[in-house]
């Protein structure tokens, strides 16, 4: 599981990460390898035109040095193998630090055939074919998207090579070398600035969209919580009216669809008035508490939807199941309830009333649920009225 934290985003990105690493060594990895897929492998296409310039670079050759044609098309195309090959590799090969590597060293193998052409022509008088390896510099700080310590490297090896090469050999003469030599040292030092400032513009973006998705995650939370809360009765922890509004209307057209019966079971707990003025109001409240848990325990948790009706009533919903099975489950629960054994402080032990009303849905019509609710509620008023502690039902 990750560790990384809205905390630990919001220190990295106020306190700054220079010299452009993470000090938590898990959001470090992370980004590593969101770098590599999202920016790195995304080098692809830039560095394949790339490529394609520095073979089309034989044009440039065919008119300046024609005399060294030969030899441009022999080391373009020989070092376009490779290049073509670790291309490849970037796309379909893993994720590791050998990509940078490789990447690397094709950009100085181009630059080091540059450097060579630069030499042959100087041998030949011609000292100004030398600035190749200023677009090797800027290909590798720019277009080939490296980490800042990878451009850094492959600069300093570019810039060796063009020294060693001309400088050491004194194939051209010192001023035009050191000319050459400080442009190419100017070229770097922007090219590094400049790739030094992506990479850390891309990791302070990073860290942002962390914390956005972060933020946004913890939002979808909050708004789940807060549905949740909207949904429940905060005496009994049941379902609310406001949810079985919702979701008995689902049930119904369910069972419209499939043509199937539907039952409504209303429940109301037997001289609960009494009970409250003579017990108290706390006490009458536990037992609400109690009646509801033993509801909750009878039915089949999956399908029927249990809820709060208001005050001492409560309503079950109950999709798949005919007046007989829903009579049967009526008077289970009357039995439950009852078996609780909890004294009535005016006598007896306290009961509910149960009232069934069912129908197959004709309709998805709003009035046509109204409808089952009320019958449902009449067969409620009729048990009370046969003296409580009984389950009726009544024909829609
Ligand atoms: N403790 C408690 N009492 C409640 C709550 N909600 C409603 N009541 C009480 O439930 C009682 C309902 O009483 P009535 O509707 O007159 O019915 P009854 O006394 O149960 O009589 P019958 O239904 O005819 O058996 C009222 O005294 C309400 O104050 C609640 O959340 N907690």
């Amino acid at each position: 599981m990750s560790t990384i934290t809205t905390d630990k985003i919001k220190a990295t990105l106020n306190h700054g990460f220079k010299p452009l690493t993470f000090s938590d060594r898990e959001l470090e990895l992370q980004y590593r390898r969101y770098f590599f897929d999202h920016h790195f492998r995304g080098a692809l296409f830039p560095l394949l035109v790339g490529l394609s310039v520095y073979l089309g670079f034989i044009f440039a050759d065919s008119l300046i040095i024609p005399q060294l044609l030969d030899q441009s098309i022999l080391l373009r195309s020989i070092i376009t193998v490779p290049g073509l090959f670790f291309l490849i590799f970037l796309r379909w090969g893993p994720a590791t630090h050998w990509q940078y590597i490789l990447a690397s060293i094709t950009l100085c193998l181009i630059n080091l055939s540059i450097v060579l052409l630069g030499y042959w022509a100087a041998k030949q008088g011609q000292h100004y074919y030398q600035s190749g390896t200023l677009l090797a510099i800027m290909l590798g700080c720019t277009l080939a998207r490296l980490p800042f310590r990878y451009a850094l490297s492959s600069t300093v090896v570019m810039i060796l090579s063009y020294a060693l090469v001309i400088g050491m050999t004194k194939a051209s003469p010192a001023d035009i070398f050191m000319n050459n030599l400080f442009i190419c040292l100017g070229v770097a030092f922007f090219g590094l600035v400049g790739n030094y400032q992506i990479n850390h513009g891309l990791r302070q973006t990073y860290l942002q969209s962390l914390l956005l998705n972060a933020e946004k995650e913890s939002l979808n939370q909050e708004k789940q919580r807060f549905e949740h809360i909207s949904h429940i009765d905060q005496l009994t922890g049941l379902y609310n009216r406001r949810y079985l509004d919702e979701h008995y209307k689902i049930l119904w057209q369910q069972a419209h669809q499939e043509a199937k019966d539907i039952s409504v079971l209303m429940i109301d707990i037997d001289r609960f008035k009494e009970f409250n003025d003579l017990a108290g109001h706390h006490k009458g409240d536990e037992i609400l508490i109690a009646v509801a848990q033993t509801l909750k325990e009878s039915i089949r948790a999956s399908s029927d939807l249990l809820a709060r009706f208001g005050g001492e009533e409560f309503i079950i919903v109950c999709p798949q199941m005919n007046q007989s099975n829903a009579l049967s489950l009526g008077e289970k629960l009357r039995q439950q309830v009852y078996s609780l054994a909890i004294a009535h402080p005016a006598g007896g032990v306290l009961s509910i009333s149960v009232g069934i009303a069912s129908s197959i849905p004709k309709s998805t019509e709003r009035r046509e649920q109204e409808h089952l609710q009320k019958v449902a509620d009449q067969a409620l008023y009729q048990a009370k009225q046969k003296g409580r502690n009984r389950v009726e039902s009544a024909l829609p």
